[in-house]
């Protein structure tokens, strides 16, 4: 559905940026796409490409089967309507209510009153804000403007949907229900869309795969549970541990006195990963089972990916070393992740 190939945009000026450097991204019809970076990374220049609020310095930008970059201005907000833009701010007209805020494009577009009225009603409703056509902004709360802004981008029947940080300015609670009808409306209105975000909570609720920006540049993307599983870059791995911590707390590393060479009476600390059903099987039974092996916890959870489970798991194992050893292959041949992580003494 959008075809980003090699874009590169430069702001000139006294402070010349390059703000994107030779990005190449494919999104799919239908699916929810995620873009996330810190506060500079491009993140904001690189959604404003895919309608063209910015023109790319160089590349393409296909979609739906046009190339915008070759458009006209006239074709381009013709183009334009496929594409609905939602942001953190809102942007609503304080001087009109919530109907004349979402009716204002179709109003642009020369479209009837009773053609707009038949149009957006029905997305008033999706939207849940029925109740409230006669109120104007001041009088809504954020997550009620941002319900308007999103009635306002669906009402030109958009195929794609662009969301510059449209939950950064809500509590978590609104941010929750804003990204819920946004999914609610991938699904019903098969509407592609893209976000950008700095925060790895509006990924994991709703994105179906992500890509990682930073300084212009894509570090890495794919499906979400991948990339949450197996970050490779650091700054991926920043964001990830934002909301899964792989990691055994730094109090308790110390406290363990954690070795990293696996010396005489020392036994592996072993971290697990593992993603869907798998988390199910009696892996630390298994251990206990085949080679008489202790095994302690140490740390660990399941979160939920939408709807895939992933498990870490950090243990020690404890016995003889030959079986510790099998133990560490009998873990590797397994489907999930295993990795050795330090060594400890144990009180035995
Ligand atoms: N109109 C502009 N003129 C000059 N430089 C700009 C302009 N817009 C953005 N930049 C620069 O381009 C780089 C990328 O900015 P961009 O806003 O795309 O990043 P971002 O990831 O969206 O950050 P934020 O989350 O803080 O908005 C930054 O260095 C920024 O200063």
């Amino acid at each position: 559905m959008i075809e980003l190939t090699h874009i590169s945009k430069v702001y000139e000026g006294p402070n010349r940026v390059e703000a994107l450097k030779d990005i190449s991204l494919s999104v799919k019809e239908g699916e929810i796409f995620g873009v996330i970076g810190q506060s500079g990374a491009g993140k904001s220049t690189l959604i404003r490409c895919i309608n063209m609020l910015e023109r790319p310095t160089s590349g393409q930008v296909v979609v739906d089967g046009v190339d915008l970059t070759k458009l006209n201005d006239k074709d381009l907000r013709e183009q334009r309507k496929n594409i609905g833009m939602i942001f953190q701010h809102f942007n609503l007209l304080s001087s009109r209510t919530v109907y004349d805020n979402v009716a204002f494009p179709l109003e642009l577009q020369g479209l009837s009153k009773a053609e707009i009225k038949e149009r957006i009603l029905p997305i008033l409703d999706i939207v849940k804000l029925s109740d409230r056509l006669n109120n104007y902004p001041s009088q809504l709360s954020g997550g009620q403007k941002q319900r308007v802004g999103i009635a306002r981008a669906l009402a030109s029947n958009p195929k794609v949907l662009l969301c510059d940080e449209a939950t950064s300015a809500l509590d978590p609670q609104t941010t929750k229900s804003i990204l819920e009808l946004l999914k609610d409306i991938n699904e019903k209105l098969k509407l592609t869309i893209v976000l950008i975000t700095h925060e790895m909570q509006v990924i994991k609720e709703i994105c179906d795969r992500v890509a990682v920006i930073e300084g212009g540049v894509i570090l890495e993307e794919g499906p979400v549970v991948d990339v949450f599983t197996g970050p490779k870059e650091k700054t991926t791995k920043e964001f990830v541990s934002a909301i899964i911590s792989h990691k055994l707390p730094e109090e308790a590393w110390r406290h363990l006195n954690v070795q990293s060479e696996w010396q005489e009476g020392l036994h592996p600390i072993i971290r697990l990963n593992f993603t869907g059903d798998v988390v199910d099987e009696p892996i630390v039974a298994g251990m206990i089972r085949r080679f008489g092996l202790d095994v302690s916890i140490l740390f660990g959870g399941v979160d939920y990916i939408q709807d895939t489970s992933f498990g870490h798991l950090i243990v020690v194992l404890d016995g003889e070393r030959a079986n510790e050893e099998r133990g560490i292959q009998y873990l590797k041949d397994l489907p999930i992740g295993s990795e050795v992580i330090g060594y400890v003494a144990t009180n035995h």
